[in-house]
């Protein structure tokens, strides 16, 4: 018997001591205790400081580092600061997978499929074809701008009607999902219809409950058994099976209803299944699910959020507002809204959506990403494995970069004739071969959708609420519930939409 007990606790000992040891040359950071390494310290500072971006900044200020080394559970997790770092690996392939871990993969039921968790080939061929047909089915053609113009009427109608206290960010979410889904799918769902709520719920508690490091489930994964609702993961798993068997159901219907004519991207992914010359391990209707639901998960919120966070900041700063609206109303014939053509005639508007994502970027770290050899970054040691996540945060709030990140100044992107300047490296939407496939979707959309609605509206608080200046955090950030009130600028008319 004592021979059998000296025997576990040496193969335990043996366990803690590889996984649970600061690899050597590995980037400063705090130690981290047995078995949890720092993921009691990282939980204490999210929560202290109010969310995961800034507690690694804090620990990166702490330890004067541009690269932070730590340990979550019996991860190694890197993140990276400088633009110097970030280059290094939005660039090199080294970093180009993602973790294959139980919070990816939890994703896609326990396999990897789709484009955001995957690597490799199937990564390289969905992605393409995504990128591709995304942008044949939505911006070229006549259907995605006619498709803003219906969404945007649909809210304008409905901001002329109710006029105060109105609650925006609970109709930015729907607005974005109808886009996309009729870009996917073909069709749009009811404002008030049941399913879209549901659905839109479960994806906004997703987006708080997470954190870009998969948060605690993803490195005790055994919690789910003890803990299944605090851990999150009857949460996510409520909300995969419902987004599978939705997407799953218009699959079906498309299959059904199918002529030939290509309506959306499910019509023209099965016709590519079809195809004889597809390769059937890549392209398959499981695939399709996942990339469905990669859309659905990477697009909605962060679209929504990004768009409410520049109308509160118009809420917070009248004057700016007032500017935008001059600019508008000077740039756009009476009767018209502006289409994204026209952006880049809009300056100071362009500058205004730039330092609201400066000041409030949805995605503070960007990532993750696996180092898929043992490689180096700012000098020190990364190993195989290794997850890494790139602070964006940092990069749009350095001070030496900045000035006074701090102030709301649309002016910093302009220079002194009027033109965009300081407008790259900002990685709003990530850099290299795993940058944003729906950067021009979601540009197209926000431009629209906030030039149109101060254009015919304005917007202030609604007296006796206040406006939140901190923003929730989660994987995404979300601004904070808030309401204002509109006053329409123009009669109302039916107001022509150009279509550049
Ligand atoms: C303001 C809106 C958006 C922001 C700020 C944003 C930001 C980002 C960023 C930073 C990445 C790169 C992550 C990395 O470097 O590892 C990314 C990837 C991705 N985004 Fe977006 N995104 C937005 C909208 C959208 C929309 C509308 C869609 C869908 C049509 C979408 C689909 C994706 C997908 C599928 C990926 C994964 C790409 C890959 O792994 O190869 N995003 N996004």
């Amino acid at each position: 018997m004592i021979y059998v007990v000296t025997f576990l606790v040496a193969i335990l000992f043996a366990y803690v001591f590889k996984n649970f040891r600061r690899p050597k040359n590995f980037p400063p950071g705090p130690e981290g205790l047995k078995f949890v390494g720092n993921v009691p310290l990282i939980k204490r500072l999210s929560r202290e400081q109010g969310g995961l971006h800034l507690a690694f900044s804090s620990l990166a200020e702490q330890f004067e580092t541009s690269i932070l080394g730590l340990q979550l559970g019996s991860d190694l997790v890197v993140v990276v600061f400088s633009e110097d770092n970030l280059a290094e690996v939005h660039l090199s392939d080294v970093f180009l997978a993602r973790p294959d871990n139980f919070f990816t993969r939890l994703r896609t039921f326990g396999v990897r499929r789709g484009i955001t968790i995957t690597d490799g080939e199937v990564w390289l061929e969905q992605h393409k074809f995504a990128l591709k047909h995304l942008h044949q089915l939505g911006f070229g053609k006549v259907m995605m701008k006619s498709l803003i113009k219906e969404e945007l009427g649909h809210f304008i109608e409905l901001l002329r009607s109710e006029r105060e206290n109105i609650c925006v960010t609970k109709y930015l979410a729907p607005l974005v999902l109808n886009v996309l889904w009729t870009i996917v799918a073909g069709s749009r769902f009811s404002l008030d219809d049941p399913q879209l709520s549901r659905l839109l719920e479960l994806m906004s508690s997703r987006g708080k409950a997470f954190d870009m490091s998969g948060g605690v489930l993803n490195q005790f994964p055994w919690i789910r058994f003890f803990a299944p609702e605090k851990s999150g993961y009857k949460l996510i798993s409520s909300l995969n099976s419902q987004l599978r068997d939705f997407i799953v159901a218009e699959i079906e219907t498309h299959k059904k209803t199918r002529t030939g004519e290509i309506r959306d991207f499910i019509d023209l992914y099965l016709s590519t299944i079809d195809d004889p010359e597809t390769n059937k391990d890549i392209f398959n209707e499981d695939q399709l699910v996942a990339v469905c639901l990669d859309f659905f998960i990477a697009g909605s919120q962060t679209t929504s959020n990004t768009l409410g966070f520049a109308l509160l900041a118009m809420v917070r700063h009248p004057d700016v507002q007032t500017k935008v609206q001059r600019c508008l109303d000077d740039a756009v014939a009476p009767g018209t809204c502006p289409s994204f053509t026209e952006e880049k005639r809009l300056n100071y508007v362009s500058a205004v959506l730039l330092e609201s994502m400066r000041s409030c970027h949805v995605v503070p770290v960007t990532g993750p990403r696996r180092a898929t050899q043992t490689t180096t970054v700012g000098g020190y040691t990364i190993p195989k494995g290794t997850t890494v996540l790139m602070s964006v945060h940092s990069i749009l709030n350095d001070k030496k970069r900045w000035g006074d990140p701090e102030v709301f100044r649309p002016e910093r992107f302009l220079d002194s004739d009027g033109n965009i300047v300081n407008s790259e490296r900002l990685y709003f939407y990530g850099r290299g071969k795993r940058r944003c496939i729906g950067e021009a979707l979601a540009r197209n959309f926000i431009f629209q959708f906030f030039t149109s609605l101060l254009y015919h509206f304005e917007f202030s608080a609604t007296p006796g609420k206040t406006l939140p200046t901190t923003p929730i955090p989660g994987i995404t950030l979300s601004p904070q519930p808030y309401f204002v009130d509109v006053r329409p600028r123009h009669p109302a008319q039916t107001t022509e939409h150009r279509h550049g």
